[in-house]
């Protein structure tokens, strides 16, 4: 099969499978012990129907939103993916570029193989920084200072990895980094970042996270990061409505729904089927974004039909980054970008914000719903 010939973002992952090596491709597939989570993020997609109107006109479709201010040419986002260069050897700076050619945001990891200022240097482009917070304040808040220096436009905090979940793959794979690469703006942390590219008898990743992350942080730190910058913060990794308040309570400009790809806590439900309890929650003082499972246009006006304000996109991107560097990622969002604009054309929507609650029903509203 020719490039040309895949018409759907699943089929990227296949491909990516046969290019990488067993020890990177479990690392950007599998999720956490049993991988419950992982299959289920998808299958609670199936579980929603859309309740498409006609006799619409949508001759004139309009995909473009506003995310924290700043416009993008549709509601789908690059998520933070560490390690990119394990994919393909322009990584980050690949995937930023084709987020910048397709008029949307680009998350970039803490966990990234490149600097953030090489991926600013790539030009225009709307980036957030994705930030975890280690034992080492001093150097976290430099790199936060460095951040809104390059040019970024929010902290993306990452909430839900007090210490790593148990990535099976990742420890009997033993995995590690290659010596020619590096956690490229956290290198000289914790006396320096060397053992992920040491065998262990464990996941490098998960050694070097469980000694340096900060596993005492609580909702007190948000206040801390608002003392150390100016820019807006979202945080990442809520699936409760109880957390959603307390977000907004901490002065937090957006919240992203996330169980981190299902690679922390199995058995967390699937984001979409706490979008809508998170959504009531915040009852529309912050916007709030959803990632994880996201594989077809139509996952996208489902989530905004629950409330969601965008959906972010992990493992497809870094498939077609693995598949065709920067083309591969264009190639990913624009697949998504066009099955989007089908569902909404063929669901009766022509702008963003004429997707509404009744464009969907969930599990509860059909009874008989069979089990998938
Ligand atoms: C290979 C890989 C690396 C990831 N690295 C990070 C990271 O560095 N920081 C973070 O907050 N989330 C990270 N995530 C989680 C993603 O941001 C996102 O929550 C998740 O991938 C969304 O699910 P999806 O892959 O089904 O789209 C990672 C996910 C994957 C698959
Ligand atoms: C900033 C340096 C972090 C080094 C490794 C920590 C493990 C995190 C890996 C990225 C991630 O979140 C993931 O899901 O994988």
């Amino acid at each position: 099969m020719s490039l040309a010939e895949v018409v759907n973002v699943n089929e990227y992952e296949a491909r990516a499978k046969q290019k990488l090596s067993k020890m990177f491709f479990d690392y950007f597939s599998t999720g956490a012990e049993d991988q419950w989570t992982l299959q289920e993020n998808i299958r609670a997609f199936g579980r929603i129907r859309i309740r498409p109107r006609v006799l619409v006109d949508v001759s004139d479709v309009d995909l473009s939103t506003k995310v924290l201010g700043y416009k993008v040419s549709m509601p789908i986002m690059v998520a933070p993916t560490g390690h990119q260069k394990l994919a393909h050897a322009e990584g980050e700076l690949a995937t930023a570029r084709a987020a910048a050619a397709e008029d949307t945001v680009m998350v970039l990891s803490s966990s990234a193989n490149t600097s953030l200022e090489d991926v600013a240097s790539i030009g225009s482009g709307i980036r957030f920084f994705q930030l975890y917070i280690f034992k080492d304040r001093e150097y976290v808040a430099e790199v936060v200072r460095r951040a809104e220096r390059a040019g970024y436009k929010a902290i993306v905090l990452t909430g839900d990895v007090p210490r790593l979940g148990n990535r099976e793959n990742d420890i009997k794979n033993r995995f590690t980094l290659p010596a020619h690469l590096t956690v490229a703006n956290f290198v000289g942390i914790g006396g320096g970042t060397s053992i992920l590219t040491s065998k262990t008898n464990e996941s490098s990743l998960a050694a070097f996270a469980n000694a340096q992350f900060d596993s005492s942080l609580t909702w007190k730190d948000i206040a801390w990061l608002k003392g150390i910058t100016s820019l807006p913060i979202l945080i990442k990794g809520i699936l409760t409505g109880e957390d959603a308040v307390l977000a907004v309570r901490s002065g937090v400009a957006g919240i992203m729904v996330s169980n981190h790809g299902a690679r922390q806590l199995d058995f967390a439900p699937a984001s979409v089927s706490v979008l809508e309890e998170v959504v009531q929650a915040v009852q529309g003082r912050v916007p709030v974004f959803l990632d994880g499972g996201v594989r077809r246009g139509s996952d996208v006006l489902k989530a905004l039909a629950l409330g969601a304000a965008g959906v972010f996109v992990g493992r497809p991107v870094v498939y077609g980054l693995a598949v065709d560097g920067e083309a591969g990622v264009r190639k990913v969002l624009k697949i998504l970008r066009d099955e989007f604009q089908v569902s909404m054309m063929l669901a009766g929507c022509r702008r963003i914000q004429d997707i509404t609650r009744s464009h969907v029903l969930t599990e509860s509203e059909l009874p008989c719903f069979s089990k998938l």
